[in-house]
């Protein structure tokens, strides 16, 4: 690591005797040492039981990466940058600092007795694309559900001009019309993998129409806007406001029932008053004359004949495929139209022309239903960000401590690279011959992960959002068939937990029905609320059990010595799960189970690895 923008620890109040398990790479240590001097001295202020200290050169992040729960004996003031991990009990986290000396490990050495932990290896090889430093990563920037609010462009307002040339004073009207507003389309496509450029944008405006101007020179068209998602998304309406909407809804009822349409109250006849947010009188009248003017009835309301072509309230759709055309989820209002449709034989020269139409809006969730073709499933530490840089040129953050990883990280494995003959030819569900696929690497699962534990729900989550599982365990971190056994006893008390919580959801839905035209009252968006606060959590998208998905074991860490024993026991099991001799280790009935395999690999040396594309092939069409 570069030492120019130095490096960043959390400071942590002094208590004594207490252990202090070291900085475990020697990289990170020479980190540490050549990080540029600060004010203090570790002895006095590094405690607790246990701590790992890593450098790192990024700033602390403006957001809190951690929750409290994650971090066993929680840290107080959060602020954890993604270079300090704790793990285990300790004071309280008190600010930033730089670090003014190296820690020598001799004096940060335990004294007081701890559970035995896994001694510190120094990594046997040099800094590499599979072995980088704590600081060689990228962060890729995911989020796999937003909230968004789209806007259809309004229309551009109509002009009120007339003709003017040499001898004639008073030549006839000649406003053109406003331009309709643009229109939002939606479009899932291959090789989007995030949510995380909508989910930053909050509100997707499409623009507005020009307006019209003299000489009947109608306005331009508002631009239209694409939102591009990736496939496996699913768009759910939450709020809607559509002005248009409602006034074609009271016109309707108006015309039915024959009452009179707001402003049309004082006037007799068919003719109506001024409403300031219908029509555009001409610029150079005064108050006095507009008092005196009569408006004619305004044009009914009217939408663009795009519109029909807007799929129905309240949206829902299921976005499985890569779509080759966009799709209208919102049409552009319609213009307002010019001086010249007020002519009547007793006004030659009208002074009015009427405003566009406000655009639609629409509020809606989106998330990934389908997160990637295999999730990579293991306990913190198992070397699951080693195997996704091995398989793909991610640049996930390895880290020889748990909970490196605290998003997804999704890859994508290359197949053909249109270089020569593809590593592996397979066809997709739609008949086109796969190029790649995608892998997401998650955070680690750890015992009672159901209970929202460790980094807890929300990347179980995104292990049910996976069409292959791969189970990856450390083989040189005990007994493999316990590891494979607590990560599905994991996975399978999560679905438990889902099928419970979908079915009380399911009864609250029932019992509390709306129909859906009161979901989409158009007066609720007029200004934009914090909808995160304000709607009611939607239901869960249905996937397929975790428990039916394909899966196999992905045994890791085999270069290192006494590993193969452990490797011996975890494929006898597999075999014994296969022929049924041993159960599933989801113990559950319908479970997947059919052609269960484990692959022994050196990620680190990427060894082993060429196998995976070609089983996950295999897997991805069962
Ligand atoms: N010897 C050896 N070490 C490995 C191998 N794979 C990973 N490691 C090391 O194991 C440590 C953890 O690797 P990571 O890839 O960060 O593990 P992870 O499962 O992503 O960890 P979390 O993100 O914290 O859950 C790192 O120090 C890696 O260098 C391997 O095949 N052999
Ligand atoms: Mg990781």
């Amino acid at each position: 690591m570069s030492n120019s923008e130095g490096a960043y620890v959390t400071r942590l109040r002094a208590t004594r005797g207490l252990t202090v398990q070291h900085p475990q790479l020697a990289t990170e240590t020479s980190d540490i040492e050549r990080a540029p001097p600060s004010h203090l001295n570790h002895r006095q202020h590094v405690s607790g039981s246990t701590v790992k200290l890593v450098a790192s050169r990024r700033m602390p992040p403006a957001r809190p990466l951690f929750r409290p729960h994650c971090l066993a004996g929680s840290l107080t003031p959060f602020l954890c940058p993604p270079a300090v991990f704790f793990d285990a009990p300790l004071a309280a986290v008190a600010r930033w600092c730089r670090i003014r000396q190296p820690l020598p490990l001799a004096r940060c050495s335990s004294s007081t007795t701890e559970a035995p932990r896994r001694q510190f290896q120094p990594p046997q090889t040099q800094p590499s694309h599979l072995n980088p430093t704590p600081d060689n990563y990228a962060l890729t920037p995911f989020a796999d559900r937003c909230i968004l609010t789209v806007e259809a462009g309004a229309g551009g307002h109509g002009c009120v001009s007339f003709l003017r040339e040499k001898y004639i004073e008073e030549g006839p009207a000649n406003g053109g019309d406003g331009g309709s507003g643009g229109n939002v389309y939606i479009q899932a496509v291959r090789g989007e993998t995030s949510l995380h450029k909508l989910a930053r944008r909050r509100l997707i405006k499409a623009g507005r129409g020009r307006n019209g101007q003299g000489k009947m020179r109608g306005g331009e068209r508002g631009a239209d806007v694409l939102i591009t998602v990736p496939v496996g998304t699913i768009v759910r309406e939450i709020q809607r406001h559509d002005p248009v909407g409602d006034e074609i809804l009271a016109y309707r009822q108006a015309e039915r029932f024959g009452r009179k349409l707001k402003g049309e109250e004082e006037v007799e006849g068919e003719k109506g008053s001024f409403r300031s947010d219908k029509w555009l009188v001409f610029p150079g009248m005064i108050p006095s004359e507009l008092n005196r003017m009569t408006f004619p009835t305004l044009p009914p309301p009217r939408k663009s004949h795009l519109a029909a072509l807007e799929p129905q309230a309240p949206i829902w759709l299921d976005l499985d495929k890569h779509m080759e055309t966009p799709m209208l989820l919102a049409a552009g209002s319609m213009g307002g139209v010019g001086n010249p449709h007020f002519v009547t034989p007793n006004q030659f020269r009208p002074k009015m022309a009427t405003r566009g139409d406000p655009g639609m809006k629409i509020s809606m969730q989106l998330e990934l239903k389908i997160l990637a073709d295999l999730g990579l499933v293991g306990l913190p530490n198992a070397g699951k960000s080693t195997l996704l840089r091995a398989l793909s040129n991610s640049r996930a953050r390895v880290g020889n401590w748990a909970f490196t990883t605290l998003q997804p990280n999704v890859g994508t494995v290359v197949l053909d690279n249109h270089k020569g003959r593809p590593a592996v030819m397979k066809r997709g569900r739609d008949g086109q011959l796969r190029e790649n696929f995608t892998v997401a690497d998650v955070p680690g699962l750890i015992e009672d992960a159901h209970l929202d534990k460790g980094l807890g729900l929300g990347f179980l989550r995104h292990v049910e959002r996976a069409a292959v599982l791969a189970f990856v365990i450390d083989l040189s971190a005990g007994d493999a068939v316990q590891a494979l056994k607590l990560l599905w006893r994991e996975v399978s008390e999560y679905e438990t937990l889902r099928g419970k919580e979908l079915n009380a959801e399911t009864e609250r839905r029932m019992v509390t029905y709306k129909p859906p035209s009161s979901l989409t009252s158009s007066t609720d968006l007029v200004e934009f609320p914090d909808l995160e606060s304000t709607i009611e959590p939607l239901p869960f998208i249905p996937t397929t059990p975790i428990s039916a998905k394909p899966w196999f074991v992905v045994a890791t860490k085999a270069d290192l010595p006494n590993t193969q024993d452990n490797y011996a026991a975890l494929q006898k099991h597999m075999g014994d799960v296969r022929t049924g001799a041993q159960p599933h280790p989801s113990n559950r009935k319908n479970a997947w189970k059919s052609n269960v395999q484990s692959v022994p690999i050196s990620a680190i040396r990427a060894e082993g690895v060429e196998v995976i594309p070609q089983l996950v092939m295999d897997l991805l069409e069962e």
